[in-house]
This record gives C-alpha cells, sequence and structure tokens, in this order.
C-alpha cells in the first residue's frame, strides 16, 4: 500500500525519480519479505535465503538512493559520491555471502542498521528547513538502524545452527516494529518533500531572486509589522534608504552581467554589521532600504557612515574588472515610531536625494542631526 501510494506522490510530483525510487524499495522489500517467510515451507534455499537477503538488502538502499536523489541540490559532490560508494560496498559483500545458517540474516540486519544511520547522516548533512518533517524521519531512521541492530543481536547465538530463526517470538516483535517504522517512513517521506518545497516558495515570494534579501513586498510588510510593534514598546526606529552611485555606468561599461554581481555584493556588504532584528531590502534596481528598531539617530548615522566608506574602499575587482562602486544614503528617525512607515521611508528618500545631489558618497539624516560627506 505504502509503496502504491509513493507511485501515486511521484506522479503527482511530477515524476520526481526519489519517489520512483521509494516505491520500489516498498515492493522489494515485501518480495523480500514473501520470500523470507517461505523459509517455513519451501525448502528452496535459493530462494528464501539467498534471494530472500539480497531483496531485503535492496529494500534499505533503494531508500537511501532516493533520500540522495531528493537531497542531490542539498549535498556536496562528494557526499553524493561517499553515498554511492557506500551503497556499492554495503551489496557488495552480501551478494558474495550466501549461508543458510542464519549468518546471512545476522550480516544483513548490521548492514541495514548501518544504512539507516548513514540515512541520518546524510539528513543531518542536508539541512532542510523547516527542520520538523527531517528530525522526525532522523529518528525513524534512529529506531530502525536500533531495530536492526537488536534483530542482530538475537539472531548471533544462532548463527551456524539450522533452525528456523525468524519464527523466534522475540524476532516476530522485531518484525512488527520493522513493519510499522517503514510505513510511518514512507508516509513520512513526502511530507518532507512537500514542506521543503512549500518552504522554496515561500522563499521565492518573500526574497529578491539576486540578492536573496527581502523583496519590496515583504520588506514593507514587515517593516510595518516592526514598526506598529516599536510603537507599542516606545522605541525608536530608523530607516535608512541605500542606493547605488551612477550605476547604470557600471552596467553601460561591464554589461548587466556585472552590473548584477555588483548588487549581490552591495547587499552582502550591506549585511555586515547589522543585528539581526534589523530588516534589509531590496526596494527595486539599485535601491536598498535598512530599518532598525530600537535604534538612535546618532547610533544610525554612524551605521550609514561605516557602510558608505566600507563600500567606497572595499576593493571591488568582480570577474576581474576594477569596478569602482560607492552608495549614497538617505536616513529618516521617529522617536516613538509615532509616525507611519510611508512618511518615514518618504522622508529617508528626500534625504537620499539631498545625498545625491549635494555630491553622492555620503549619508544625510532628514531629522537630523549629520550631513557627513566622506
Ligand atoms: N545589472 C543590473 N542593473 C540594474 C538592475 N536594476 C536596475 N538596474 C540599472 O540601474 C541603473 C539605474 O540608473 P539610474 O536610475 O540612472 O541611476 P544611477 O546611474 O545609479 O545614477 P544615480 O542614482 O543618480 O547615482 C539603470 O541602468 C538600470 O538598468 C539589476 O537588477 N541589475
Amino acid at each position: 500500500m505504502i509503496g502504491c501510494y509513493l507511485a501515486m506522490v511521484y506522479k503527482l510530483r511530477r515524476h520526481d525519480k526519489s519517489f520512483l525510487v521509494w516505491s520500489v524499495a516498498c515492493f522489494v522489500f515485501v518480495a523480500g519479505g514473501c520470500a523470507a517467510g517461505a523459509r517455513a515451507y519451501l525448502d528452496q534455499p535459493l530462494l528464501t535465503y539467498l534471494l530472500a537477503d539480497l531483496l531485503l538488502l535492496l529494500s534499505p538502499a533503494l531508500v537511501v538512493t532516493g533520500l540522495v536523489l531528493f537531497l542531490r541540490g542539498q549535498l556536496s559532490a562528494r557526499s553524493r559520491q561517499q553515498a554511492a560508494l557506500l551503497l556499492t560496498l554495503y551489496l557488495l559483500p552480501l551478494s558474495m555471502l550466501y549461508q543458510v545458517n542464519n549468518a546471512s540474516t545476522a550480516l544483513t540486519s548490521l548492514s541495514i542498521a548501518v544504512v539507516f544511520i548513514y540515512a541520518v547522516v546524510l539528513l543531518k548533512k542536508a539541512r532542510l528547513t523547516p527542520g520538523f518533517p527531517a528530525s522526525v524521519l532522523q529518528l525513524f531512521f534512529a529506531l530502525h538502524s536500533g531495530l536492526m541492530l537488536l534483530q542482530f543481536l538475537l539472531v548471533m547465538p544462532f548463527i551456524g545452527e539450522e533452525s528456523r530463526v525468524l519464527a523466534l517470538p522475540s524476532l516476530q516483535w522485531v518484525l512488527l516494529g520493522h513493519v510499522l517504522l517503514t510505513t510511518s517512513t514512507g508516509f513520512m517521506l513526502p511530507l518532507l518533500s512537500f514542506s521543503h518545497t512549500e518552504n522554496q516558495l515561500l522563499r521565492l515570494t518573500e526574497l529578491d531572486d539576486l540578492t536573496q534579501l527581502l523583496n519590496r513586498r515583504e520588506f514593507l510588510k514587515r517593516a510595518n509589522l516592526t514598526l506598529l510593534n516599536s510603537r507599542r514598546q516606545q522605541h525608536s526606529v530608523v530607516v535608512l534608504m541605500i542606493d547605488l552611485d551612477h550605476f547604470k555606468l557600471i552596467n553601460d561599461r561591464w554589461g548587466h552581467a556585472i552590473g548584477d554581481l555588483a548588487l549581490k555584493k552591495v547587499a552582502d556588504l550591506l549585511k555586515v554589521g547589522l543585528r539581526t532584528s534589523d530588516l534589509i531590502g531590496r526596494l527595486g534596481g539599485e535601491e536598498f532600504a535598512v530599518l532598525m528598531p530600537n535604534t538612535s539617530a546618532g547610533q544610525a548615522a554612524f551605521i550609514g557612515q561605516r557602510l558608505c566608506e566600507r563600500i567606497a574602499h572595499h576593493a571591488w575587482e568582480i570577474d576581474a574588472r576594477p569596478v569602482k562602486l560607492t552608495v549614497s544614503v538617505g536616513g529618516a528617525t521617529c522617536v516613538d515610531a509615532l509616525r507611519d512607515l510611508t512618511e518615514l521611508l518618504k522622508d529617508a528618500d528626500d534625504a537620499l536625494y539631498q545625498a545625491k545631489a549635494s555630491g553622492r558618497n555620503k549619508i544625510i539624516f532628514q531629522s537630523g542631526p549629520s550631513i557627513t560627506s566622506l
């Protein structure tokens, strides 16, 4: 059933191969379980031991292969190579081992325990957001690994014996746990994928594609909320409008692609020295805005000036081209946050206009104390 469910998700997810692999893993697991179960009735060791063990081993390997496919965007090429190597090493020795005396069951259990722990490591490396479904999956894989280790320990004393070890009552409980965990994992995998995609879509709607700063809409939305909070707490708020100077010349001289890289670099430099509570957005083109709650005009003037200096003195070299860049900054502040955002942005914009008109590469505060030239 879980296999069919994952096959349906495969269709829904526009043929995401990881779901096909996970679906096949379920069918392979069922086939292996049936073949192993037939040990009680059939004296066909090739089918009930060799084939059963191979199928039961293949199933977790397919689960991890699906995971590697699913996480390929998050994993480094090295991690993907490591995964391929581990899965090959995992299948090779076991495919050579053929024992009717429970040794293969013990070794199969141990190997599956290792592979499931590796799944936990892969999920940790990928650092998916949101972390919730990934953490639950990690827990399932860890429990499953523990269960396989328990199975290994239970089978160990019977190695060399011809008895049908899988019929032991304790192993029946282990097998039940195995089925339950496989089912839970099967249900969790689509959730992992859906929540990850939803998060990516949310980021696309909130962030500016080029700079990964907040886009205009999200900046304004969050800035309004911050302003409301600051008003409640009677904190002052500062807005800085930042505009690149003569950016058109950079595009004209070096081309749009270099212009884009310059915008990205400026975005990175903007983030330096700001607090996590500060909002940074790209309002459009080559214009950025920063909103700093609980900040005085004096502090903001200092931050703005430092920003101008950092950008002007940065050793600009983009794609081996000596690009020279400066920014102009307009600031506006409101004590107790009594003005609304539109007014605040307009004041900052007016100050920015003055900074441009009076020579650029400087910060000017609208209400403010400082006209700072560099
Ligand atoms: N490369 C690149 N250029 C952009 C982007 N958005 C806007 N621009 C360019 O930014 C330039 C803005 O030019 P202007 O508004 O004349 O401003 P400026 O040249 O910076 O001059 P001042 O603002 O007066 O200092 C235009 O050439 C736009 O094409 C972008 O996403 N990427």
